[in-house]
This record gives C-alpha cells, sequence and structure tokens, in this order.
C-alpha cells in the first residue's frame, strides 16, 4: 500500500491506538504525542481538528484560537477516538495550549479573496505568525512546527528568525505545508493521465506560491505519454490550484477542506518520523542547500528529530530546468522579506 493510502487509512480512523498495538507496533512505537492547532476554529481549522482527531498517533489534541475554540473543542472531543481533545482561547491560554506539544500546526491568519496574491495577506499574517513563534520558543522549543499560514514562503524565514533570536532554532524542526501543491499535482496528473489516484505520486519544488511551485512531472510515477503541452497546462494549473479555489469562493476564503486534508496527511507523516518509521518521505519548504536559496520545498526524509534528510531534485527536463530559474528571483524576495520583518 503507498504512504497516500495508508496515511487516508489512518485519517478515516480505521486504526485505533490499541489496534496499532494489537498489529505489532510495541507500546515503545506509539508513544503519547501531543499536537496543537493554532488557528483551530479557521475554516482550515475545525475540518483538521477533525482530521487529527481521528489519527491513531496521537493522544492529546490541543486546540487554540483568538475565538470560538471552546465550540470546536466540545464538538470534536464527542468522537470516539482514543485522543484527549481541549480547547484553548486567547493570549493567556496560549501556553497552555503549547506546553508539551510535539507538533504545532499553524493555520492562524487570513486567506486570500480574489485578485490578492498570497503575498497580500504578508502584512496582517507576519505579525500573527510572529507572535505564535515567540510563544512556540518560550512554551514547547522542541515542537515540530507545520507552517500553513501564507505566505509560506516568507512566513517559514520569519518563524527561523524568532526562533534563533529566541535560542532555540532547529531547522531540522520547521516546515512549510506545501503538500496541498503535492496533493492537486497527483490529482491533476491522475485525470490527464487516466491512471487511479491512489497509485500517483509527483514531486513539488520550490515554494508555495505561483511561479514558485513547480511539480516535477518529468518524475511523476506511474509514467503517462502527456503531451509538452498537458505538461505545460498541468503544470499552471498546480500552479494556480490555490487561485482556482478562490475565485471559486468567490470572497469567501480560500481552499480548507483540500488544505485540511493535505495538512493531516503532512502532520500524521511527522508523527510517523517521530515515532521511527522508516522511509517517511515527504515534499516540504525547509532551510535548505539544496539551490543557492536559504530555504527550499523539495523532498525531504522524516525523522525522529524531524528533517532526517533533505533529498535533491533529481533529473529535470529542460521545462522544469527553466521553471527553476524563473521562480528564483521571487522566492528570494519573499524569504528576504519575511528576514527583514522579523528583525526589524
Ligand atoms: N499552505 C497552504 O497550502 C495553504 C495555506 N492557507 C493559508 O492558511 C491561513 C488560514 O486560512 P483559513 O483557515 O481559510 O482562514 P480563516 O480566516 O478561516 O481562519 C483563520 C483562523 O485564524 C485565527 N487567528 C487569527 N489570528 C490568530 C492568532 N493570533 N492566534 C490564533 N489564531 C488566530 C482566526 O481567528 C481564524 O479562526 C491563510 O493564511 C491561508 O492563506 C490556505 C490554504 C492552503
Ligand atoms: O491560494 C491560497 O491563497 C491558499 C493556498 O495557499 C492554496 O490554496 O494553495
Amino acid at each position: 500500500m503507498n504512504s497516500v493510502l495508508k496515511s487516508a487509512k489512518a485519517l478515516t480512523g480505521t486504526a485505533s491506538r490499541s489496534s496499532l498495538l494489537r498489529r505489532g507496533y510495541s507500546s515503545d512505537s506509539v508513544p503519547d504525542r501531543k499536537v496543537t492547532i493554532l488557528g483551530a476554529a479557521g475554516g482550515i481549522g475545525q475540518p483538521l481538528s477533525l482530521l487529527m482527531k481521528l489519527n491513531p498517533l496521537l493522544s492529546n489534541l490541543a486546540l487554540y484560537d483568538i475565538a470560538n475554540t471552546p465550540g470546536v473543542a466540545a464538538d470534536v472531543s464527542h468522537i470516539n477516538t482514543g485522543s484527549e481533545v481541549s480547547g484553548y482561547v486567547g493570549d493567556e491560554q496560549l501556553g497552555k495550549a503549547l506546553e508539551g506539544s510535539d507538533i504545532v500546526i499553524i493555520p492562524a491568519g487570513v486567506p486570500r479573496k480574489p485578485g490578492m496574491t498570497r503575498d497580500d495577506l504578508f502584512n496582517i499574517n507576519a505579525g500573527i505568525v510572529k507572535g505564535l513563534c515567540q510563544a512556540i520558543a518560550k512554551y514547547c522549543p522542541h515542537a515540530l512546527v507545520n507552517m500553513i499560514s501564507n505566505p509560506v514562503n516568507s512566513t517559514v524565514p520569519i518563524a527561523a528568525e524568532v526562533f534563533k533570536k529566541a535560542g532555540t532554532y532547529d531547522e531540522k524542526r520547521l516546515f512549510g505545508v506545501t503538500s496541498l501543491d503535492v496533493v492537486r499535482a497527483r490529482t491533476f496528473y491522475a485525470g490527464k493521465a487516466n491512471v487511479p489516484v491512489a497509485g500517483v505520486n509527483i514531486p513539488v519544488v520550490g515554494g508555495h506560491a505561483g511561479v514558485t511551485i513547480l511539480p516535477l512531472f518529468s518524475q511523476a510515477n506511474p509514467k503517462a505519454n502527456l503531451s509538452d503541452e498537458e505538461i505545460v497546462a498541468l503544470t499552471k494549473r498546480t500552479q494556480d490550484g490555490g487561485t482556482e479555489v478562490v475565485e471559486a469562493k468567490a470572497g469567501k476564503g480560500s481552499a480548507t477542506l483540500s488544505m485540511a486534508y493535505a495538512g493531516a496527511l503532512f502532520a500524521d507523516a511527522c508523527l510517523k518520523g517521530l515515532n521511527g518509521v522508516p522511509d517517511v518521505v515527504e515534499c516540504t519548504f525547509v532551510q535548505s542547500n539544496v539551490t543557492e536559496l536559504p530555504f527550499f520545498a523539495s523532498k525531504v526524509r522524516l525523522g525522529k528529530n524531524g528533517v532526517e534528510e533533505i533529498l535533491g531534485l533529481g533529473p529535470l527536463s529542460d521545462f522544469e530546468k527553466q521553471g527553476l530559474e524563473n521562480m528564483k528571483s521571487e522566492l528570494k524576495s519573499s524569504i528576504e522579506k519575511g528576514i527583514t520583518f522579523a528583525n526589524k
């Protein structure tokens, strides 16, 4: 079974913690794990909370937002899976939400409306992310941080700078969540290639905005005989996937359900890595030397300490080589914008 299918099975709650133990995991391999979601009452936060409640690898789910978390937590807590759910609201409860956390997932911040770029969210979301990361540095400095809030190309560098200032930065523990780009690339490719989507895998590298999103269809598995025009169109659709949803929602926000799914898959991969499951590989935006840029998304092997190994890009087609060059100036300036903001 491929990792997506396995994860999907875990996400549907078909495995309980006790059934994992019965299936041969020792109790050591399913240790207690606390996951905190910051922004848990939002469009992404609510379905993400639901999906994490279905994951048998966690024992404690802490839901934090500036408003409305008690209701979300009460609702999710009635689901008869093993983890305990607690809700926290407002600044004064943020520390308790974070204390003891193994993974902090951050979908806090405003989403796009039609006509906006992800960078247009910077002015509001940069400050939100900075404040939340200061609290992470104080209350759970060793947690893995899964950054969903946009613009990811800048919010991840902001988080890194905040952690550096606090003396807690560990580049192995900070991730920009780009899994939705992979989820989209798989779906769009399977449709075009007419192959079952469950078996499809495609690396998506670079960043998480427009041309910085680079799906490597030349490395798609299974292979399909698509024309150059079809690859160009699939690439553009993957790059514009977020905008497609923003426009369809017509002012009511951006991707929430598919993002919750992608965020839950990535958190599940992080939990598996922490628990010592071998060969857990996901694309994610991390501190990197795969290119000359200080942060870059590529395939990463996840392990007990977070990033275990950053994998290279592999062979690129000429079209992908060009795409890589085309993204660099935008990605560089988004990273620098984040670093400058954090050090203001
Ligand atoms: N990385 C990715 O692939 C994707 C990222 N996103 C981004 O995720 C973010 C959230 O999107 P939605 O859930 O749709 O927005 P939303 O507005 O529905 O929810 C955001 C939540 O964050 C909360 N929030 C605001 N300030 C906070 C703070 N200081 N502490 C804790 N919570 C706070 C709000 O109260 C709200 O409940 C946006 O920035 C969006 O652009 C969205 C889709 C995909
Ligand atoms: O497009 C947006 O604003 C939200 C997002 O990051 C995505 O859906 O990929």
